[in-house]
């Protein structure tokens, strides 16, 4: 069994992340070997050191499953959510939402453990109007603490406006389709990547972290299928110019794991997989699946929006952003973490859908709603 000191000495190497699920006695070498895991790493020891070393792909302690199962044997213990809603999920709402309403649901977002919630974006407010009060939202989120809070930025002028106001950090929009590019910021895939090295390198200058998006990974609203090659071309592009995370974006939810696998195939070619986040619309109702299917080719982190709240201005037809509640109920009923309380989650969702005067788009909210109003009669 390894010793009490240099049981501690790894912890505390692993960081804090490392609990509550950083240890795990192996079934048949429980007395010689000690699996040690975080988000990031996976590490068998002994007292004559490290045996094994792997990124990701491991099991939480809380599963009830055997990690010797086939289907379920790669799924991440931990998977970091973004959370959207702020910036994807009301971009596209007609009557302009009240900054204080999109503070208020910023923080009870953060309340409830998420740790990335993207608030908004410095776009043209021509194209997207509700988002141009993107200054005040940034100003009234500076002390907020606990979160990191990402702004889109489709040029230098909207990542000067959005480092002014405060942003530490930044994300880019690319496609994969020539022509949802020109719909959406009005230029080629070539001139947005050439915009977007600009974007990069003064954020490079700043030290701010630069997420890359890519929209339509797998089909257009204009163009039908979109090649994974193509997709794979973008990633590289978004990579080599130094984005520290890029997302690949269903944007019309046409996807069924059998597109997403072999787009993803082709996007690990070039780019290494815990760079990759996923971000799934919910068109065709195939986006849980899609999710469980990126986490077992070994992606763990998921963009969600709660509620289920978007959909792209210049994507006509195209529903939400997978519910977050659906994605936490999803990842908790795996054993995976995501530090996310859904109680505090849906209290946010309520909160918004009140506002908008709708109903959630989360089946896990309407559920898990209508079972508690039943409980009370
Ligand atoms: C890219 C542009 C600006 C090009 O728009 P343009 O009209 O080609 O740009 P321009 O350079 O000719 O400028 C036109 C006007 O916009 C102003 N302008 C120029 N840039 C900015 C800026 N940053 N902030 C504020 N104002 C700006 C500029 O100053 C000028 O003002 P005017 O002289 O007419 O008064 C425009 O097309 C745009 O803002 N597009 C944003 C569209 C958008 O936000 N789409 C939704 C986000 S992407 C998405 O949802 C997909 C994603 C990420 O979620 C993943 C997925 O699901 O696929």
């Amino acid at each position: 069994m390894i010793a009490a000191r240099r049981l501690d000495k790894i912890s505390r190497l692993m960081g804090s992340r490392a609990t509550p699920y950083s240890l795990k006695a192996l079934n048949k070498e429980s007395l010689l070997w000690t699996e040690f895991w975080n988000p990031k790493v996976r590490l068998l020891c002994n007292n004559d050191g490290v045996a094994a070393f792997s990124s990701t792909s491991h099991y939480s302690s809380n599963c009830n499953h055997s990690p010797t199962n086939k289907v379920l044997r790669n799924l991440p213990g931990y998977v970091k959510i973004v959370e959207v809603g702020p910036r994807d999920g009301l971009q596209n709402e007609k009557e302009i939402v009240p900054t204080t309403i999109k503070v208020q649901l910023i923080k009870m977002l953060v309340s409830s453990g998420l740790t990335v919630v993207e608030a908004t974006s410095f776009v043209s407010p021509k194209w997207v109007p509700q988002l141009a009060d993107a200054k005040d939202v940034i100003d009234a989120i500076q002390n907020i603490r606990g979160a990191r809070f990402p702004v889109l930025t489709p040029n230098l002028k909207g990542f000067e406006a959005a480092v002014e106001a405060g942003a530490k950090e930044v994300a880019i929009f690319a496609s994969a389709s020539e022509s949802f590019s020109k719909s959406n910021i009005n230029c080629s895939i070539e001139d947005s990547l050439a915009r977007y090295k600009d974007v990069a390198s003064a954020a490079r200058k700043l030290s701010l972290p630069v997420r890359g998006y890519i929209s339509c990974v797998v089909g257009c609203p204009v163009e039908g299928m979109v090649p994974p090659s193509k997709v794979a071309y973008v990633a590289k592009q978004l990579f080599d110019m130094g984005c520290s995370e890029i997302s690949l974006g269903d944007t019309i939810g046409v996807g069924t794991p059998g597109t997403i696998i072999p787009m993803i195939e082709n996007v690990i070619r070039v780019v290494p997989i815990d760079k990759l986040a996923v971000h799934f619309h919910d068109t065709y109702g195939q986006a849980l699946s899609n999710i469980l299917t990126s986490l077992q080719m070994g992606i763990s982190t998921v963009d969600s929006s709660v509620s289920g709240l978007g959909g792209c201005p210049y994507a006509k037809g195209a529903s939400g952003n997978v519910a977050t509640e659906d994605v936490v109920y999803m990842l908790n009923g795996l054993g995976i973490e995501t530090n996310v309380d859904l109680e505090k989650l849906m209290l946010a969702g309520d909160f918004i859908c009140k506002h908008l005067g709708r109903q959630s788009s989360s089946k896990t909210a309407v559920a898990l709603t209508s079972k508690k109003a039943n409980s009370k009669l």
